[in-house]
């Protein structure tokens, strides 16, 4: 029995269900069709505002349950890329698709979310009145049209999704805390969490260390390892020592001038002579 257990409120029973791993995340999409392999297909996305080209016919793909890091100078295109993705912004042209199937240049915002994919933007915005576990049972993914989810009743299922989320996001010993009272760091765990209980098949991480402490900062890596595999990952990220903690051996894409510039481990991006002089080296 864990801390979680211990408090548990009637009614949020985590006795008796799946274990926390099969209660929860999972990389197989229901919906998307990645039989090849790839999550995320970008292909010669290119986003003009005004004239200016944001991105200049960018190409990226993304494997299931790759954790992929972005990195590259102020204004290369990084957040306009997250934005293609999650339908913020519309490309001027180019496609992009979530597996094979589903086009996301004809989708809405909330149809991407709803397709699976969860977007973290750098600020957290949690719902600081109510406690962790108010908010991720807010956040879970139930038809809200039906029945109001703060308070119901939670199945079994849903406590043990619940249990298994706040041990990864490491708040099992503040789960009836109120939210507002988290320090930075946990918040920004929180509402990772908050976006797991949407049950994402690829997550998009604006900045998620922004600000934190250093202990903080490596908590957080810990926990992305801890995701890779269950999902893909898009980590978007200015702290070079945290990238190369959560890069391992994994692919790490350089953005500059709206395109892909470098493209390769941490150690092989680092070397790149073209890599040093437009943002390594500044
Ligand atoms: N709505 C917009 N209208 C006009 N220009 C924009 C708009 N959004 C972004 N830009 C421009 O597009 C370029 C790319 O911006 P973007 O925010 O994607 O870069 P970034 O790589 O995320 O930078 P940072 O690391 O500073 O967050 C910048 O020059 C920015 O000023």
């Amino acid at each position: 029995m864990n801390a979680f257990d211990a408090e548990c409120e009637p009614g949020l029973r985590l006795d008796g269900g799946p274990s926390g791993d099969a209660a929860y995340g999972r990389v197989a999409p229901v919906g998307v069709d990645t039989r090849h392999g790839v999550i995320l297909y970008l292909e010669d996305i290119t986003v003009r505002f005004d004239g200016f080209t944001a991105l200049n016919r960018l190409s990226l793909d993304i494997g299931v349950g790759e954790l992929r890091c972005i990195i590259g100078p102020n204004g290369a295109g990084k957040t306009t890329m997250m934005d293609v993705i999650s339908g913020k912004t519309r490309p001027t042209a180019g496609s992009a698709f979530f597996g094979q199937n589903i086009n996301l240049a004809v989708l809405g915002e909330a149809e991407i979310a709803h397709a699976g994919i969860g977007r973290k933007f750098q600020r957290p915005t949690v719902f600081e009145n109510h406690t962790v576990v108010e908010n991720l049972e807010l956040a879970m993914k139930t038809d809200k049209r039906v029945k109001p989810t703060l308070f119901s009743k939670l199945s079994g299922a849903q406590a043990d999704a619940i249990g298994a989320t706040l041990e990864l996001i490491r708040l099992t010993h503040e789960a009836w805390r109120p939210a507002g009272l988290l320090s930075h760091g946990q918040k920004q765990w929180l509402e990772i969490g908050m976006l797991l209980m949407q049950e994402p098949q690829l997550l998009l991480l604006d900045e998620p260390v922004a600000g934190m402490t250093d202990a903080e900062t490596e908590r957080t890596g810990e926990l992305l390892n801890e995701l890779r595999g269950r999902h893909s990952l898009m980590v978007v990220e200015h702290d070079m020592d945290f990238v190369a903690s959560i890069a391992g051996q994994g692919k790490v894409t350089v953005l500059h001038e709206g395109s892909v510039l470098a493209e390769g481990t941490m150690s092989e991006v680092q070397a790149d002579p073209r890599v040093i002089e437009v943002y390594l080296g500044r």
